[in-house]
């Protein structure tokens, strides 16, 4: 496939008119990035008849300097510096209709600290381009000078341990169901039964915010009673996460406020509210000792489907960087999509101080924390006790394991289910310590300790057959070598 299209020269660039992206400096095949240019990788899926390295070229313009004709105004600025640079094209394995670009683009382009500026350009025009049928954000390598920029997360896995004093195993954690409809009061009542029964953390749905059967002072208040109720009964640190999501800046840090008085370690928000709002959260979380909980409700709107959108490596890093302390990351054996390899990489982005590339994982780049504090991945949807060997053998334990239907489903009641989990999550721990294989005999291990603990033995029984087993949409593909075109 021909590639090369030679940029034109200063003199014939200028002719008015229209010309190739590829022409006016946007693909450049012998770039190579330099360690401040922050990376873009794209999975490009050109209209029929569009040449590959036109439409990443036409990607690089369009999300830096580029509009669809040669401007004069060009010659006033540094513009060669300023392009964006489409370098290498590589055809995605066993698909012709697709293609990966990768695209660097000078620090100077962004500005320090913000995400909203970030994804203006990266994700601003380019998705809606007409040569593209569909056109996906794969992964991005940030350089350390651009991660520096960033505060990231307020708290942290450490910090957070810290503050808890739990060590040593994944926290566990639970969704209050129904998810609307409660009174303040019985909502309440639920977070109690959960947490005395041996749960660390309750939580706040996505679309919990102040309707008219439960406004939020309400929540807030009796959730608050029965965290500091739980405390007392059961002598361990306790936690809710109230949902501070609300339609303005102003009301959302009046409700976090109001946490924080009422003596919360912990607020949410979710994905929905925005980038800047969430690093406005960040900030104040911060400035106020809070963990930042956040639900990434409304991602699978863009990550999910290959072809199109943005994946949730990238939303990982960006949040990371934005300074969260908690994030749905994805289950793996639970009822929402995620597919072991995939998932794997966004734990890694989240919880390790250096990424190396990884294809198998989904993970193009090597790419370094420099000291950011850590986010601690959320495991929900639809896990159950039955489950705790998987989840722990798949995720590790700096992770919150959150069962929101497998613990207010529980035949015996919501206390009896958080004890089902506890109990559960212990066993399979202690057996890891002493260095069985959970993988392979974490049915036996649950089962044995079902024997002195009739709410596992309940729970087992009530969910053993409960699988979501389904092709996943978003399994990596591997990366080649040789169709690569530069
Ligand atoms: O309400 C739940 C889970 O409830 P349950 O435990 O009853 O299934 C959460 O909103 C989802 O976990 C979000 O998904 P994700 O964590 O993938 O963003
Ligand atoms: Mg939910």
């Amino acid at each position: 496939m021909a590639t090369e299209t030679a940029q034109r020269s200063a003199a014939d660039r200028y002719k008015a008119g229209v010309m190739q992206y590829k022409e006016m400096g946007y693909w450049q095949p012998d770039y190579e990035p330099s360690d401040t240019d922050i990376i873009a990788l794209f999975r490009i899926s050109p209209q029929d008849g569009v040449d590959a390295v036109e439409a990443a070229a036409a990607v690089a313009g369009e999300s830096s300097t580029a509009t669809w004709t040669v401007v004069w105004t060009d010659r006033l600025t540094a513009c060669d510096k300023y392009r964006a640079k489409a370098y290498k094209v590589e055809q995605v394995p066993g698909n012709p209709e697709q293609w990966f670009a990768y695209i660097a683009y000078d620090l100077d382009l962004f500005e320090p600290g913000s995400i909203a500026n970030l994804t203006a350009s990266i994700i601003g025009n380019v998705f809606g381009f007409k040569p593209l049928k569909a056109l996906r954000l794969e992964d991005m390598r940030l350089p350390v000078a651009y991660v520096k920029t960033f505060d990231g997360p307020a708290t942290g896995i450490v910090v957070e341990r810290e503050r808890l004093d739990k060590f040593g195993r994944p926290l566990l954690g639970a969704t209050v169901k129904p998810k609307l409809g409660l009174s303040g009061r019985n909502y309440g009542r639920v977070v109690y039964e959960a947490l005395k029964g041996g749960l660390d953390f309750t939580k706040d749905d996505e679309n919990i915010n102040s309707q008219p059967f439960m406004h939020w002072r309400d929540r807030f208040l009796y959730c608050m009673e029965a965290v500091k109720k739980a405390e007392a009964a059961s002598g361990e640190i306790k936690g809710t996460y109230l949902n501070v999501t609300a339609a303005t800046m102003e009301d959302m840090y009046e409700r976090a406020e109001f946490a924080k008085e009422l003596g919360s370690t912990i607020v949410m928000i979710d994905l929905v509210i925005g980038y800047t709002a969430i690093q406005s959260m960040s900030k104040w979380a911060r400035r106020n000792d809070m963990i930042l909980h956040l639900h990434r409700a409304g991602h699978s709107t863009y990550t999910r489907q290959k072809s199109h959108g943005v994946s949730f490596r990238v939303i990982s890093k960006w949040m990371r960087l934005a300074g969260v302390d908690h994030i749905h990351a994805g289950t793996v054996v639970g009822k929402l999509e995620g597919d072991p390899n995939t998932t794997r990489g966004f734990y890694d982005i989240l919880r390790e101080d250096f990424v190396p590339r990884k294809l198998e994982h989904g993970v193009f780049f090597d790419q370094p924390w420099a000291s950011t504090r850590k986010v601690m991945p959320v495991a929900s949807g639809g896990i159950h006790a039955g489950q705790m060997h998987q989840l722990i053998d798949l995720l590790g334990e700096d992770c919150v394991l959150q069962f929101g239907g497998g613990t207010i489903g529980h035949p015996m009641g919501i206390a009896a289910g958080a004890v089902a989990n506890r109990v559960a999550l212990e066993a399979m721990i202690l057996a890891r310590n002493e260095g069985r294989d959970i993988k392979a005999e974490g049915p036996e291990i649950l089962e044995k300790a079902g024997k002195f603990c009739q709410p596992l033995a309940q729970a087992l029984s009530t969910w053993k057959d409960i699988t979501f087993d389904y092709t996943s949409t978003d399994a990596p593909d591997f990366a080649p070598t040789a169709t690569a075109m530069a």
